[in-house]
């Protein structure tokens, strides 16, 4: 086997972020593009060291431009020897980005499910971070959003999406693929600058490269990281205000609020609207903003209306939701 630097660039993140742990069972989810052909090569080169057992993915949307990247990739799947799973859409996949993603990630979710998976790999790069990050950024996420694609997430109880490439851009992946000679399935849905990622990817980032900061991509990529670590630390104080503060599940007591940092307030007024509403209606700034300003507010202080005809009053120490029925 031929060890390069990406290899062992690899090895040592999943030793020190500890992401796939030995001998656990993988599906590797390859689209035939760079990164995810990147992705199963060095998996497949690391597995006598990690004794994992791996199987390959691939999400058929049935659109017409995709014909013929399923058999592209199970062709270098049956190379390497390994199990391969092709899902195909029942009826073709909404072609949105959204659409796309949802569908992948609920049928990925099944294929573990029925196949006992633990992990499914997938090949994001620093490259998809970073924009993933400006594109959050641009339409005005709070630090949350503008986390942009952690390391690993749970999928079920059971189940964990890993990304292990976060570290390689999509140029070293590039470089990669021909070192290596994989056959890189050459997609042009990237070139339609109907999706917004591709228009980020196309037309701002090399302006931003060539203008304000050539090392733009790990700039954004590295203050991901930054973020997510800040935002989990952020979201546990909140969740413990939010425990002291509770009172029913429509209503909150001021009294524990009243001295915390905006930046908790806010947190615990959304766990507040989130436990209220479900995951019926995002909140808005403005209604997060709204919400937070009754805790310091006089008594009978109302909100204007919510979703569903519901408003938030203060009734002395209570913040409450209410019907306006
Ligand atoms: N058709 C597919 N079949 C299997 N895996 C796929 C497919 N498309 C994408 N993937 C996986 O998802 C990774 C990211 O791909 P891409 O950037 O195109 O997706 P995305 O829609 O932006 O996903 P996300 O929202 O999670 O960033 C790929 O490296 C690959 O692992």
């Amino acid at each position: 086997m031929n060890w390069t630097d990406y290899h062992g660039r690899l090895h040592k993140t999943l030793r020190q972020r500890r992401l796939l742990p030995k001998q656990s069972r993988l599906l590797v989810a390859v689209s035939g593009g760079q990164d995810s052909l990147s992705l199963l090569q060095l998996l497949s080169d690391l597995k006598p060291k990690w004794e994992w057992d791996l199987a390959v993915a691939h999400c058929d949307h049935r659109w017409s431009i995709d014909a013929g990247m399923a058999d592209h990739v199970e062709t270098i799947v049956e190379r390497l020897g390994m199990t391969f799973f092709r899902i195909t859409a029942e009826t073709p996949v909404e072609a949105t980005e959204a659409s796309a993603r949802s569908w992948r990630y609920q049928v990925l979710r099944n294929c573990c499910e029925e196949n006992d998976y633990d992990y499914v790999v997938t090949g994001h790069t620093s490259t998809d971070r970073a924009e993933t990050l400006l594109y959050n950024l641009i339409r005005g996420s709070g630090s949350d959003g503008l986390q942009a694609l952690t390391w690993e997430r749970p999928l079920t109880a059971n189940i964990n999406l890993v990304r292990p490439l976060l570290n390689f851009s999509r140029e070293e992946t590039e470089q990669f693929c021909e070192q290596m000679q994989l056959p890189i399935w050459k997609d042009i849905a990237n070139d339609n600058l109907n999706y917004a990622r591709n228009r980020l990817r196309k037309q701002i980032f090399p302006q931003l490269k060539a203008h304000f900061n050539p090392q733009v991509e790990i700039a954004l990529s590295q203050t991901a990281d930054v973020l997510q670590a800040e935002t989990a630390y952020l979201q546990q104080l909140a969740t413990e205000l939010y425990e002291k503060a509770y009172h029913s599940k429509q209503s909150l007591c001021r009294e524990p609020l009243k001295t915390a940092p905006v930046a908790l307030q806010r947190r615990v007024m959304r766990l507040f609207w989130h436990t209220y509403f479900k995951n019926t209606h995002a909140p808005s700034f403005q209604q997060i903003e709204e919400l937070t300003a009754l805790i310091d507010a006089p008594n009978r202080s109302q909100t204007s209306s919510f979703p569903k005809n519901i408003y938030a009053v203060v009734e002395s120490d209570l913040i409450s939701f209410k019907s306006f029925v």
